[in-house]
């Protein structure tokens, strides 16, 4: 699916997407310090289409995902920290002419997850970074630009909101839900282009859904096990559906 190289890890000096910082705070009259992070709040959405009985998902490479796994593959020189920006940059020369030959090449290749390793199942989300739009606004833009479907805000049901990193950044999500039709359907969805993202859309049969919630080989945020387990408690029932949760 995605060719992935020219790995490069470089310090992050300045983001649109996260600042860390570290607060110094008395708790009972101890002195402590935290190290956190602000990010945007997100919305993310459980996407129930209809027609088909299928849950709407979406997959896409997550570098962050990568990059812990990268980490477990590079080796560990003595007196030299694991996964630090030299080995990324070996690993990245792959493409470069290596005088030492093909054997050299092979294995920092070898050094290299594949491109399945940063791979995630999720639930349609986006960051809240439009100030001017309700959480509802920025869900029903990312159901159309990631899924292809057309629908409008009343549709959206709002399911619950949740912290969704405690350690480090704090940021708030909102779920909602909403279902849709085949006549929905307006575009392929992927995302949007300019923003570099791609995207696949994968259908989850409603029937397979909790298999695909406790499947560990099936990589994915706790938001869809959490939405999936909500959809068989809400609304299931409607469905006529019996699990076997
Ligand atoms: N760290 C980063 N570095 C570089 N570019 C970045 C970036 N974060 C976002 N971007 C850029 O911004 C675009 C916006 O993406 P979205 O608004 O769909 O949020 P995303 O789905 O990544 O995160 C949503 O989904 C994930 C998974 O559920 C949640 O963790 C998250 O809170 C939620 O907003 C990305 O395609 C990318 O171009
Ligand atoms: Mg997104």
């Amino acid at each position: 699916m995605e060719q992935i190289n020219n790995i490069e890890v470089v310090p992050c000096t300045s983001s649109n997407y996260m600042k860390p910082f570290r607060v110094h705070y008395s708790q009972n009259g101890t002195r402590k310090s935290w190290d956190f992070m602000r990010t945007h709040d997100s919305v993310s959405i459980l996407i129930f289409n209809t027609s088909s009985h299928c849950f709407i998902l979406v997959k896409q490479f997550r570098p962050a995902v990568y990059m812990c796994e990268w980490e477990k593959h590079q080796p560990a020189p003595a007196g030299e920290e694991a996964g630090g920006a030299g080995d990324a940059a070996d690993a990245a020369g792959e493409e470069k002419a290596s005088g030492a030959g093909d054997v050299a090449d092979a294995e920092k290749r070898s050094r290299l997850p594949p491109p399945s390793a940063g791979v995630t199942y999720e639930l349609c989300a986006g960051l809240v970074d439009k100030p001017a739009l309700s959480l509802e606004e920025i869900a029903r833009q990312e159901v159309l630009e990631e899924c292809g479907y057309d629908v409008p805000v009343a549709k959206l049901r709002r399911i619950t909101s949740y912290r969704s990193g405690v350690g480090v950044t704090g940021a708030r999500q909102t779920m909602f839900y909403v279902e849709v039709s085949d006549e929905d359907c307006v575009g392929e969805g992927g995302g949007e282009p300019q923003e570099g993202e791609l995207i696949e859309v994968v259908k989850v049969p409603l029937l397979e859904a909790m298999n695909f919630a406790y499947d560990e080989n099936i990589p994915k945020t706790m938001g869809v096990i959490f939405s999936f387990l909500w959809f068989h408690s809400n609304m299931a029932p409607k469905y006529k559906i019996s699990t076997n949760v």
